[in-house]
């Protein structure tokens, strides 16, 4: 019984690069991304890492992010499941604006409340709460039941639904997932105990 999930942010987009709020809107990866995305798929190949199931978003960055992963992995024949469940948090009216700019027009508090608060959703977007609400549902009923028949799953998607997964899974507070960053293509591997609870969490840095 292996119980593994491994979770990956999308290597760097043109956005991330530009450093503009992007959410749902659907930019490329860069050429560090697409490389980022590579070493990630090494780095489990590396450890015999073979998936039974793969999770994405419907968004191009997490997708490519994937297909490169399993490419390195020897396992581009994988079945892969795409949902918007897995999309980033919507970042509403802040999409598309300069993340410096908006801390120039807001400040720099109200910028991070909005980028790292539990429940501020930005103007016309999603908080970290919001994301949750159809991110946890979405793990518990179709990504969740894989894990627990013992298999080895990969869920390739982004930065704040990722977040909302690993606040659930390490139990953490509305105030310490304000702490918490996910690096982008820096796989976080968890072996799950019967009960679902985690039996062990290794972020496979460098
Ligand atoms: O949607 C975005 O802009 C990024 O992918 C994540 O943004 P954040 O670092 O502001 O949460």
């Amino acid at each position: 019984m292996s119980r593994i999930l491994v979770l990956v942010r999308h290597g760097q987009s043109e956005w991330n690069l530009k450093n503009l709020f992007t959410g749902w809107k659907d930019p490329d990866l860069t050429d560090k991304g697409v490389e980022e995305a590579k070493s990630a798929g090494r780095k489990l190949k590396a450890e015999a890492f073979e998936f039974d199931a793969a999770f994405t978003s419907e968004l191009s960055r997490a997708q490519r992010t994937l297909d490169l992963m399993l490419g390195e992995l020897g396992q581009s024949d994988l079945p892969i499941t795409r949902h918007l469940a897995l999309n980033e948090r919507d970042y509403g009216d802040l999409s598309g604006l300069n993340k410096d700019d908006a801390r120039e027009k807001w400040g720099e508090d109200q910028v991070h409340i909005w980028r790292r608060s539990y429940d501020t959703p930005p103007p016309g977007g999603e908080s970290l709460k919001d994301t949750g609400a159809r991110v946890w549902p979405y793990f518990i009923h179709d990504i969740l039941p894989k894990v627990m028949a013992g298999g080895t799953v990969l869920v390739a998607a982004h930065g704040n639904s990722l977040r909302s997964l690993v606040m659930a899974l390490d139990g953490l507070s509305p105030e310490e997932i304000v702490g918490e960053e996910i690096a982008t293509g820096i796989p976080i591997v968890y072996r799950l105990n019967a009960d679902t609870t985690v039996a062990e969490k290794r972020v496979l840095q460098g």
